[in-house]
């Protein structure tokens, strides 16, 4: 009898590898302003252009979300393999947990690995957990999610991929995300959905039918810009992989890569 079949939970810890990867280990307090001026002396428009976003991005993260990530377990999850699950109780709006992982350049298409994002900022990388990443290589696809994650650019660097909290999620509830593509964690577009959300359940290569509002809103979730903390400098210094636009990251904009080493000097 499987594990999810007797009902039982099976405690699970990830090997973390002390390799390069995206994190950081602060998430700025509050969000300030509006992305035009986030990009500060700059006279570049602000990437939601008519229909501004900040609204919307503040209505999403509690304005007292802190860095601490949410107490997690990592346990089995029915047919879909290891999952995330709340021990306490999260806050709508709360920072539940990062992704991280290894910055990685996608070669083909099939590269994404079972533990690899797509990056929209960098449409050619891939943050891979594969290897090298935490809890929140764990978390499962919901057409009906109680989470999302983001990619936070700060100055228009990406700076992490927070895990956030749509929703109130009670104690014990698993943590889950709609996926969005097909590819993103090597989803196999032929495998069935099992995250039981029924009638809402429309796996990830049904995103066609989602609709303008529904897309306006990804996109605008994705391009969630806030200010460096005060302390940014500080923070910067552990940074040792870091994506840097040579303009800002909007459609059609100029992208470079850059590397850093463990000391954090530019490669
Ligand atoms: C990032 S991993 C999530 C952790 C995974 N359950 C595990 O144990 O390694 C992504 C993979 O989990 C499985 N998965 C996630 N959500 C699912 C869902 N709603 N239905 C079926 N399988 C799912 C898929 O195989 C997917 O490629």
């Amino acid at each position: 009898m499987s594990d999810s079949e007797s009902g039982q939970h099976e405690p699970f810890e990830p090997p973390v590898q002390w390799k390069f990867f995206l994190r950081r280990s602060v998430i700025p307090e509050k969000l300030l302003g509006c992305l035009g001026s986030a990009i500060s002396g700059s006279d570049q428009q602000c990437l939601c252009g008519k229909q501004c976003f900040c609204n919307l991005v503040r209505s999403l993260i509690s304005l007292d979300a802190t860095c601490s990530s949410a107490p997690l377990s990592i346990l089995r999850s029915g047919g879909k393999g290891y999952g995330l699950f709340a021990q306490r109780a999260i806050a709508a709006g709360s920072f539940v947990t990062e992704f991280t992982g290894e910055l990685v350049k996608l070669v083909a298409e099939g590269d994404l690995g079972r533990y690899s994002i797509p990056l929209r900022c960098a449409p050619h990388f891939v943050l891979d957990a594969g290897a090298c990443g935490g809890k929140a290589r764990f978390v499962n696809h919901s057409c009906k999610p109680n989470s999302v994650m983001v990619e936070w650019l700060s100055s228009a660097k990406l700076d992490c991929a927070p895990v956030i909290a749509l929703t109130d999620i009670p104690s014990g509830q698993e943590i889950t995300i709609d996926y969005k593509e097909p590819s993103t964690f090597g989803w196999d577009e032929e495998q069935p959905c099992l995250c039981g959300s029924s009638p809402e359940c429309h796996p990830p290569h049904a995103l066609l039918s989602y609709g303008m509002v529904r897309s306006w809103a990804e996109e605008a979730m994705f391009y969630a810009v806030v200010l460096p903390p005060q302390d940014g400098d500080a923070i910067l210094e552990q940074q040792i992989w870091d994506v840097d636009f040579g303009v800002h990251p909007g459609p059609g904009a100029q992208k470079h890569l850059r590397r850093r080493d463990m000391e954090g000097s530019w490669l």
